[in-house]
C-alpha cells in the first residue's frame, strides 16, 4: 500500500504554519487539510468538490435472535427510503451535496440486482456468515463499486451501512482484529434494552468462540463473523486507498470494515479520516487502534454514512482555509511566524 505523500504533507504542513493565523489556532482543521493534501499530493489541495457515498445494504441471521430494537424487515424497507431520497442520509447529503448510492449486497428481499451475494447473511452464533466463495464475490463487489465511484471522479468516498442486527457482526470484526472479548465491543445498537444487550453479548461470545483461530485472518474472519455487505464495504475502502482517493469513515460499520481493510492491507487507515464518533464501544476502539481521532462528537447513532456526511462541511472547510488565507508573510514582510 502506497502512503499519502509525505513530501506534500510536510509542504502542507509549512504552509499552515506560514497562514495569517496565530500558530495552532486552525486545530484539527489544520490537521485535516494537511490530511487531504497528503492524500491529493497537492498543496493547496484542491477543493473537494465530489464527494461519493455507497450505502452498502444486508440482512444478518442475528437479527432474528433478538440483539437489535427493531424487525429485520426495516433494512428492505429502507433501501426503498434511500432510493426515494427521504432518509436521514438523503436530507444530509442533498445540504451539502454528496452523491448518494445504495447498494443491495444481501437484503433478505428476492429483488435480484446486479450486487446481490445472497439473502441474508448467516447467524454468526450458529454458522458462518458466508461461504468463502460468497466472501470472495462479496469483496468483488465491494471492488467493483469502487472503481465506479473512482471513475465517477470521486475527491472523496464514504461507505454507508443499513441491515438491522449488523452491529453485531461489525463488532465482532472489532473484536477479532483488536483481540478483545466481547464485553469490550458489545454496545445498544438501534437501542436495545439490557436483556437484549444481554442476548447480543452472549451471541458474541459465542460467536467469537466459534470463529476460533480463524480470526487472526481478516478474510477467514469476514466469512466467519462477517457478512456480504461488511465484506464488499471493507473491500470498498481497501479500493480507494489503493486508488489514493481519501475515505471518510461513519460509524461502527465504516470503521470496522476499515479496520479489517487495514489488516488485508496495512496502510489503509492513513487514507483515512473519521467523520464522527459513534456511541458503540467498538467504533471508538477500532479508531484509537487506527490512530484516527474523529472530527464531530454528537451522540450520533444512525449509520447509513449520515456521521461522516455531516462532517463533509468541515473537510471542505479545512480545504478552503488552507487554500485561500493569506499568508503571515504576505501582510507582515519580515515575520516568519513563530
Ligand atoms: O453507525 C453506527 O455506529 C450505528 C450504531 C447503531 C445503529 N446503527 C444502525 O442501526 C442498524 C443496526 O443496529 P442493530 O441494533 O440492528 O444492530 C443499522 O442499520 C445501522 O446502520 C448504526
Ligand atoms: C428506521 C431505521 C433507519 C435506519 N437507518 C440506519 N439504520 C436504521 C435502523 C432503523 C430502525
Amino acid at each position: 500500500m502506497r502512503a499519502p505523500d509525505a513530501g506534500a504533507r510536510r509542504a502542507a504542513a509549512e504552509r499552515l504554519a506560514g497562514l495569517a493565523t496565530p500558530s495552532g489556532a486552525l486545530g484539527r482543521l489544520g490537521e485535516t487539510a494537511v490530511w487531504v493534501a497528503a492524500c491529493q499530493g497537492a498543496v493547496p489541495p484542491r477543493p473537494v468538490e465530489r464527494v461519493r457515498l455507497t450505502i452498502f445494504a444486508g440482512d444478518h441471521g442475528v437479527a432474528r435472535h433478538g440483539v437489535s430494537a427493531y424487525p429485520p424487515e426495516v433494512t428492505g424497507a429502507m433501501v426503498a427510503v434511500f432510493e426515494s431520497g427521504r432518509a436521514g442520509v438523503s436530507a444530509l447529503a442533498a445540504a451539502h451535496d454528496v452523491h448518494v448510492r445504495v447498494v443491495d449486497v444481501a437484503v433478505d428481499s428476492p429483488a435480484a440486482g446486479p450486487w446481490k451475494v445472497r439473502r441474508g447473511s448467516g447467524a454468526i452464533h450458529l454458522e458462518d456468515a458466508l461461504s468463502p466463495a460468497e466472501t470472495a464475490r462479496a469483496l468483488a463487489v465491494g471492488e467493483a463499486v469502487a472503481r465506479e465511484e473512482i471513475a465517477a471522479g470521486a475527491d472523496l468516498m464514504v461507505s454507508g451501512d443499513m441491515g438491522i442486527g449488523n452491529t453485531t457482526p461489525a463488532a465482532a470484526l472489532v473484536a477479532a482484529g483488536l483481540g478483545l472479548p466481547a464485553t469490550e465491543v458489545v454496545g445498544r445498537g438501534t437501542g436495545v434494552d439490557d436483556a437484549g444487550l444481554a442476548r447480543k453479548l452472549e451471541v458474541l461470545e459465542t460467536a467469537l468462540r466459534r470463529a476460533g483461530d480463524r480470526v487472526a485472518d481478516p478474510v477467514k474472519t469476514l466469512t466467519a463473523l462477517g457478512s456480504a455487505d461488511l465484506a464488499a464495504s471493507t473491500a470498498y475502502v481497501l479500493t480507494a486507498a489503493r486508488a489514493g482517493v481519501p475515505v471518510l469513515l461513519d460509524g461502527l460499520m465504516a470503521v470496522a470494515c476499515a479496520l479489517t481493510a487495514d489488516r488485508i492491507e496495512p496502510g489503509v487507515a492513513a487514507w483515512c479520516a473519521a467523520g464522527h464518533r459513534s456511541t458503540e464501544p467498538a467504533q471508538s476502539l477500532a479508531l484509537d487502534k487506527m490512530g484516527l481521532e474523529p472530527l464531530l462528537d454528537l451522540g450520533l447513532r444512525l449509520g447509513e454514512g449520515s456521521g461522516a456526511v455531516a462532517a463533509v462541511p468541515l473537510v471542505r472547510s479545512a480545504v478552503a482555509l488552507l487554500r485561500d488565507v493569506a499568508l503571515l508573510a504576505e501582510v507582515l514582510p519580515g515575520e516568519s511566524g513563530a
